[in-house]
């Protein structure tokens, strides 16, 4: 706090305490029951119960699973990050090598969730990752793994050379589909806006070099993991979807 002004909680800190009091409901019951048909579902995905059985996974027996199916180990690796050790339920993935969908990213995260529900028989989560350049209307957008992986990100840099608009926006979104093909799918965004720079910093990650979120100096890749979480497209999505689940686990505990 500065010159003695008090500062209102931040949202992540809003959401470290709910994730207390849902951990802490838990403790107290080992049962839950899920009202609506959705978290009925939910139920199956996160106890694993799925065709009544309960599958001991090594954990307490009040933990619960959340099953994210991609075919990406970073976003896997950063998705667990931002979620966080709290988070009352264990984040399981399945490495199924979905479909590119076209069209708009909406369409496309849904067809990609109920894909994904189909593959694995069972409710479960996919995220869908759009890089778009303002100049461009918008594109890449949900084609950027293509662009990525034929020039790079001083490809993607050098594409908007002749333009004098550099900004563009990373948006993540995140699918849950309680499993039924029928089921509708439950979506949750993060956009973060910025600018395509020259490449700078870690290239362990896609185009996280030429991509400098708005009001920073430095490009995600320049960024700890902290910070990049912080305010990135991703780490909003999976609050967002944090939030969702804590609320239905403090509705059904
Ligand atoms: O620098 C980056 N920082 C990020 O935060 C980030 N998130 C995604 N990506 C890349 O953008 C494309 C999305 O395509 P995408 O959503 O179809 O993902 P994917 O096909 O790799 O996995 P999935 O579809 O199986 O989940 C892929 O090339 C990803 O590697 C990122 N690159
Ligand atoms: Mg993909």
């Amino acid at each position: 706090m500065h010159g003695g002004t008090r500062q209102p909680p931040s949202p992540q800190l809003l959401l470290q305490k709910k994730i207390a009091r849902v951990t802490q409901k838990r403790k107290k019951s080992s049962a839950i029951s899920l009202s609506s048909a959705c978290f009925r579902r939910a139920a199956i995905l996160a106890g694993h119960r799925s065709r009544g059985q309960v599958r001991s996974v090594g954990m307490a027996a009040n933990s619960r699973r959340i099953v994210f199916v991609t075919g990406n180990a970073k976003k896997l690796e950063e998705v667990k990050q931002i979620l966080g050790a709290g988070f009352p339920y264990e984040v399981v993935a399945k490495k199924v090598d979905l479909p590119e969908y076209q069209g708009e990213p909406d369409d496309i995260s849904r067809a990609k969730a109920r894909e994904a529900a189909k593959q694995i028989q069972g409710p479960c989560v996919v995220e869908d990752t759009c890089l778009c350049f303002n100049a461009l209307g918008g594109l890449p957008g949900p084609y950027i793994k293509w662009f990525l992986e034929k020039i790079g990100p001083e490809g993607l840099h050098r594409m908007l050379t002749g333009w004098e608009d550099k900004s563009a926006s990373a948006m993540c979104t995140m699918a849950f589909s309680p499993g039924g093909p029928q089921d509708e799918v439950l979506l949750f965004k993060g956009i973060a806006p910025g600018k395509i720079v020259d490449p700078r910093g870690s290239r362990d990650f896609g185009w996280d070099p030429c991509f400098q979120p708005d009001g920073f100096e430095k490009t995600y890749g320049e960024m700890t993991k902290e910070e990049k979480h912080e305010i990135s497209h991703r780490g909003r999505a999976v609050r967002a979807m944090q939030e969702h689940f804590l609320k239905q686990a403090e509705q059904d505990s």
